[in-house]
């Protein structure tokens, strides 16, 4: 089972831009969580901090004990082997074949024997949905194959914990659909912890347990999907909406005469009129195992509903009964 990541304080800056501020939220074991916001906001920089890249100048980040932010360094890398990491490129060596790329961290990391290598590579090959491409070059395939070949090489290392950042980047909305369900079928079969960064509102959607939305060098919010997706604070609702008119401007935040302006000729902000449909999450493939994470996170949301928003507690109660349409397990 994945490993729980508890994120407590955490300020980030770059000299005197300061990114965000007092972050603070955990990862639940073995459930998937998304990371909204707009561009720039600093979500590849979270990701970064939480493994422990970047330094973050106040607060921490535990990983089985371990402070990612200011344990010393020896310990640090080596807790940095409990995480797979997606980056938006796929980041593969140009010259080596996919299944070169996707061996590079065990010949790295392990002392395994290339019989072993080949078998877990071509393990994961599979997994994506990449069995027969493992002789090409990354240039000679898609850009979502790429992504795919990406993710095997995050797998490679059993992570109990996946970071993603931007898995969706260049891909159309058929492939991001794929790949939606390839994450919900991975974290079925390994049940590691994941947090995938995205501005993609149909990953936001249908694939997290969880999710947060980082805006204006703070957490806006973090918990169950249900939270975010009913939310009527003003900066999610336009993001999800995925409006002009609210608090997000071109370049982040909107000045207060752009927004009064706004809301005078009735554009504002302000509350919806009618409830949001909350899309069911994505379940399994066929044939893939119930998620534990799942399973695990209707406990813990259950035994937080007195503490929600009704109409948070009114989509978790519907998505939890068949009768009104639900079907988690
Ligand atoms: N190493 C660095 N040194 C200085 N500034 C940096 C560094 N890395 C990131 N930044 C700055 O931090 C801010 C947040 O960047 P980040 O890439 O985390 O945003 P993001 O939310 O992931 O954006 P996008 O959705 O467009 O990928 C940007 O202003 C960026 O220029």
């Amino acid at each position: 089972m994945g490993i729980e990541v508890v994120v407590e304080g955490l300020t980030k800056s770059f000299g005197k831009q300061n990114i965000w501020q007092d972050v603070s939220l955990t990862l639940p074991a073995g459930e998937v969580s998304v990371m909204l916001g707009p561009s720039g906001t600093g979500k590849t920089v979270f990701l970064k901090s939480i493994i422990g890249l970047l330094k973050p100048e106040q607060g921490r980040v535990l990983v089985n004990g371990v402070d990612m932010v200011n344990s010393p360094e020896r310990e640090i890398m080596e807790t940095r082997k409990l995480f797979g990491l997606m980056f938006q490129d796929g980041a593969l060596f140009g010259s080596m074949s996919l299944f070169d790329n996707i061996a590079f961290p065990l010949r790295e990391h392990t002392r395994k024997k290339e019989s072993e290598i080949r078998r877990i590579v071509m393990e994961r090959i599979d997994v994506v949905g990449l069995l027969g491409a493992e002789g090409k070059l990354p240039g000679e395939i898609s850009g979502g194959m790429r992504k795919r070949a990406g993710l095997a090489r995050a797998l490679v290392l059993d992570p109990q914990i996946i970071l993603c950042d931007e898995p969706d980047s260049g891909l159309d909305p058929v492939r991001t659909a794929y790949l939606s369900q390839l994450l919900i079928d991975l974290n079925a079969q390994i049940d590691a912890t994941m947090l995938i960064v995205t501005h993609n509102l149909d990953i936001a959607a249908t694939v997290p347990d969880n999710m947060g939305m980082l805006f204006c060098r703070n957490l806006v919010t973090f918990g169950p999907r249900e939270v975010l997706l009913t939310s009527d604070v003003p900066v999610v609702s336009q993001f999800l909406a995925g409006r002009r008119e609210g608090p997000i401007g071109m370049s982040e935040e909107k000045d207060a005469a752009t927004l009064a302006a706004e809301q005078m000729n009735g554009n504002g902000s302000g509350p919806r009129t009618g409830p949001r449909t909350v899309v069911p999450q994505l379940e399994p493939s066929p044939g893939m195992p119930v998620r534990q994470g799942a399973l695990r996170r209707r406990e813990r949301v259950v035994a937080m509903m007195d503490r929600l928003p009704e109409a948070a507690r009114t989509a978790i109660l519907n998505s939890y009964t068949p009768a009104a349409g639900g079907v988690r397990p």
